[in-house]
């Protein structure tokens, strides 16, 4: 029987990331996961290999760090075991577009854009080669929100989700499966950070619940998995809509509503 491809996971060391790591070592595939915090990643980790038996690497890298990066990419381009990345580490910030500082600002779009289109591009094209592989982007509903007012976090997920769109149309013909998941809100330690109670919200998923669901999506191949929408119909009318504006964007005059008179 053929081994299985190792699956890398970024963010691994609790929330979704954890769960990501728990449900592939349960299906018997080896992991590197990368994350900040190496206490909890080898407690992952050894918990993982005493529960399953599967090999597990770890890489204790702060994503937004292009020397940590660097290490990642690396391990992507040249590890041929790896077969699955997990883009899943991201972050949020606390306050509003306003009182968000510019460092933090540029640090959270280092970590939820930079770093996942520089892994996704250091493992493509080994992935595009072989003519297999699969690219998982933790994206986020709020990327179809800007109703939200999380514009910074909201436009890094936007970025998440079009790359993931686009690298379907990019990659899939050559057998490589891109898929962008978009939670919303989910019970993990994420809304500490940014300052919110996640005890007084409703609505809110159970992590595990939620991987499950976008696990489901996964083994469909579905482009895009939004595990707590119930009518995929909204979201195939909403992909329909715009891709009807398209070809009525390519004029060589302005639109009337836009001239001036004389
Ligand atoms: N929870 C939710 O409601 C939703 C979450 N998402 C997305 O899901 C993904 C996972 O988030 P979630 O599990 O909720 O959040 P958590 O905060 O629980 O986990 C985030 C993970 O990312 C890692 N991480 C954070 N910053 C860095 C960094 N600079 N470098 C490397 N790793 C880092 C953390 O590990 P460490 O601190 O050890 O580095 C941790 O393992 C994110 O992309 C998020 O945007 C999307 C929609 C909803
Ligand atoms: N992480 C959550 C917001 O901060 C979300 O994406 O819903």
């Amino acid at each position: 029987m053929s081994k299985l491809p190792a699956v890398l996971i970024t963010g691994a060391s609790t929330g979704i990331g954890e769960v990501y790591a728990e449900r592939f070592a349960r299906r018997g595939h080896d992991l590197v996961l990368v994350a900040r915090n190496k206490a909890r990643l080898d407690a992952v980790a050894a918990r993982l290999i005493q529960e399953t038996g599967v090999s597990i690497d770890i890489i204790q890298a702060d994503l937004t760090r292009v020397a940590d990066l660097d290490i990642v990419e690396a391990r992507l381009r040249e590890d041929a075991a790896i077969g699955v990345l997990i883009n899943n580490a991201g972050g949020n910030l606390r306050g509003g577009f306003l009182t968000q500082t510019p460092d933090d600002v540029a640090r959270l779009v280092a970590l939820n854009t930079t770093a996942v289109v520089r892994l996704a591009s250091a493992v493509a094209p080994r992935f595009a080669e072989a003519g297999t592989g699969a690219i998982v982007n933790i994206s986020s509903v709020v990327g179809l929100a800007p109703e939200f007012a999380l514009s910074v976090y909201g436009a890094t997920k936007a970025f998440v989700t079009f790359l993931s769109q686009s690298l379907s149309v990019e990659l899939g013909p050559k057998g490589v499966y891109v898929q962008a998941v978009l939670p919303a809100a989910t019970r993990t330690e994420i809304w500490e950070h940014s300052g919110i109670d996640v005890n007084t919200m409703s609505g809110v998923m159970e992590v595990a619940e939620l991987v499950d669901a976008a696990l489901v999506g996964y083994d469909r191949r579905e482009a895009v998995t939004i595990p707590p929408l119930p009518d995929a119909a909204q979201w195939e009318t909403y992909q329909a809509a715009r891709q009807a504006m398209l070809p009525n964007t390519r004029q060589e005059h302005a639109a009337e509503r836009y001239r001036t008179a004389g």
